[in-house]
């Protein structure tokens, strides 16, 4: 996968720790996603005045949006601890049970990618969710013997970017099913502004604007090219971010006014002049970029899609009118 300034996905330790320091902390601090915000506000409240552990949790939707930030505020706000692990980081079932058998009362489980999660580990999660208990089976053949181990009663928080990848089973067994959608320009420029005042430097309102634009509506990539535009703002213009400033440090940076950069041009370019607009399919199209179909489809698409520059047909992929628009291509 290339290296790009506009992935959703975490690039390296730099932008791990970036993330932490800026990770807002309540739910009051946590900006846009009204209406998951409002159903978590009132299933918290109603668990801590029940006083029993908050039900599981699915959040799905595209990375970068705030879903392992949402789980550390839930933690927060029950007054709980939480562990953080991944599908394919919990290798075998005993790994699993291992990490159940480690929770205290109410504690919470976030399983990122929870759609990777291994068969045989997931068998494991069922009766766990359930009855908060473990099925054992001691020894082999027919001196196996299958015991049931009791587990503090815990709330399992479910990520992933791929819901319909989950099997029914698991997905039934989420009673708070959130789906967090891409950020509106308005809330970028909040989560742009709250940044920049915990990294220290001023951004005027028109920066703010410029950069949300070009953040393809998700917090991490607002978030990275404020810390890059920063840089170039200490270096050149005394730390202060101007329109005129955060311009020059998106051009610097290759992205352009729709926020895409070279590496969506190039898939564009690719659709309209070897495969004639299109429609191309998907195969075909990874192979002449030279990328993963899953890269394509999980990294370059969603926004392209979004925001009208190709289409998904039966057929395969088109370049919409708007990617010609954008390139200054004539259609012929
Ligand atoms: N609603 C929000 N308000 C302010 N900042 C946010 C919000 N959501 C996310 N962020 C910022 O974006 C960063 C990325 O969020 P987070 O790691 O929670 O995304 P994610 O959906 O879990 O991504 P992935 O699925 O790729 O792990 C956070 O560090 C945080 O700074």
């Amino acid at each position: 996968m290339k290296d790009r300034i506009v992935t959703p996905l975490l690039k390296n330790s730099e932008d791990a720790e970036l993330e932490i320091s800026l990770r807002p902390k309540t739910f009051d601090e946590y900006i846009g996603q009204e209406s998951v915000k409002e159903n978590l506000r009132i299933f918290v409240k109603a668990a801590l005045m029940r006083k029993e552990p908050l039900d599981h949790v699915l959040l799905y939707g595209p990375p970068g949006l705030g879903k392992t930030t949402l789980a550390f505020i839930i933690a927060k706000e029950m007054g709980v601890n939480i562990r953080i692990t991944s599908g394919p980081a919990i290798e075998r079932p005993g790994d699993l049970a291992a990490i159940l058998t480690g929770l205290g009362e109410g504690d919470i489980l976030f399983i990122d990618e929870i759609h990777r999660l291994h068969p045989s580990v997931e068998e494991v999660l069922y009766p766990a969710m359930e009855d908060f208990c473990l099925d054992i089976v001691i020894g082999k053949g027919p001196a196996a013997k299958s015991i049931r181990l009791n587990l503090k009663p815990f709330t399992l928080i479910g990520a992933t970017t791929k819901a319909g990848m989950l099997t029914s089973p698991l997905r039934d067994r989420f009673g708070v099913r959130c789906h967090l959608e891409f950020y509106k320009k308005e809330e970028l420029m909040l989560i742009i502004k709250r940044a920049a005042e915990i990294l220290g430097v001023i951004i005027d309102v028109e920066a703010a604007e410029k950069i949300a634009e070009c953040s393809r509506g998700t917090p991490r990539i607002a978030n990275r090219l404020l810390r890059r535009i920063r840089d170039f703002a200490q270096v050149k213009a005394k730390g202060i971010i101007t329109r005129e400033v955060a311009e020059e440090g998106l051009k610097l940076l290759n992205v352009d006014s729709k926020g895409l950069d070279q590496e969506d041009r190039r898939l564009l370019l690719t659709i309209i002049e070897r495969f004639k607009g299109g429609p191309v399919g998907i195969e075909a199209l990874a192979s002449a970029l030279n990328e993963e179909v899953s890269t394509i489809e999980d990294i370059y698409e969603p926004y392209l899609l979004k925001e009208g520059f190709i289409i998904r047909t039966a057929r395969g992929r088109m370049a919409a009118e708007k990617a010609y628009e954008h390139l200054g291509i004539k259609r012929d």
